[in-house]
């Protein structure tokens, strides 16, 4: 038995088509976590931004309270949705990300809610890296014009497999956080993401395949579906990548759902094949994962 996954898991991708009505959202999940789980899916992850068109202007107008934990519906029927659905579907389910205004700080935050399959939240990670680039006649988007940055690396225990991370989309271009995750046993990372058009061209596949490789983990992405009708356009191709990091699942760019199996073997085959676990050289550079570390696990 792997001492990472200790037995095989069913992950689901649910490549949402979202739009402008958040109740209509929060049913369309529904719909499709039910489909995926009806499938035999262990683990359910949804995009980020899956209740909300994604856009600095939206955060706002769709934000919800999260805490003090847990909110009451009226703060946050996201939140109450999603632990309903785990627990109706009984799965795990990452809950993509939402919109999150914490009234104390007065601060809006990209955040990610897990839940276990009796509903309860297992984790909460706020986007630590904001999507802020540049990139002159191609696309401009700032989301620190509305968001602040979460604090710490998401580790979530999920008891009878093992352990995974959960960051979101732009976190992924920061290989520390998978790096530290798998350092501390994530046989998985996830990120719920919405790349674009112009990124998600030439960044969506290299950066789950280096992660993968980088940290001989699988690796999941979960991206809203494409809509040209959108000001936001997203890239699509929700993948699964595997530990030797070959793509093993993905879709186009239309609503759908995509299941990969993982097994602790693969994780185990491949790191005694290429033995990087056991050839590191701490001795010359840290190992990121000690020292000052934020985490929720
Ligand atoms: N929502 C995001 O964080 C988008 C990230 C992205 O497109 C990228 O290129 O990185």
């Amino acid at each position: 038995m792997s001492k990472l996954l200790k037995k095989p898991l069913k992950l689901a991708l649910v490549q949402l088509a979202t739009g402008s009505d958040k109740s209509a959202n929060l049913s369309r999940a529904r719909s499709k976590v039910l489909e995926a789980t009806s499938k035999g899916a262990n683990l359910v992850v949804l995009p980020e931004c899956f209740n909300s068109p994604y856009g600095t202007k939206y955060f706002p107008k769709y934000c919800e309270t999260l805490l003090p934990s847990p909110p009451t519906k009226e703060q946050s029927p996201s939140y109450h949705a999603l632990s309903e659905l785990a627990k109706e579907a009984k799965t795990y389910l990452v809950g993509g990300s939402i919109p999150e205004y914490w009234e104390e700080t007065k601060k809006y935050y990209n955040t990610s809610l897990t839940f276990d399959p009796s509903g309860k939240l297992l984790a909460t990670h706020r986007k630590v890296h904001l999507f802020d680039i540049d990139i002159p006649g191609k696309i401009t988007f700032r989301e620190s014009e509305v968001l602040s940055p979460g604090n710490k690396v998401t580790i979530v225990d999920l008891p009878e497999y093992g352990k995974i991370a959960v960051a979101i989309c732009y976190d992924i271009r920061f290989p520390e956080l998978a790096m530290i995750a798998a350092r501390k046993d994530a046989f998985l990372s996830l990120y719920p993401g919405a790349f674009n058009m112009t990124t998600g061209k030439l960044h969506w596949e290299l950066q789950a395949r280096a992660r993968a490789v980088d940290n001989q983990v699988y690796v999941g992405l979960c991206s809203p579906a494409r809509d040209m009708e959108a000001e936001y356009n997203a890239w699509g191709h929700s993948m699964v990548v595997d530990p030797n990091a070959e793509v093993i699942a993905e879709l186009d760019e239309k609503e759908n759902i995509v299941y990969a199996d993982l097994t602790g073997e693969k994780i185990e085959e491949t790191r005694k094949g290429i033995p990087i676990y056991t050839q590191r050289r701490f001795d010359v550079y840290p190992d990121v994962s000690e020292g000052k570390v934020k985490y929720e696990e």
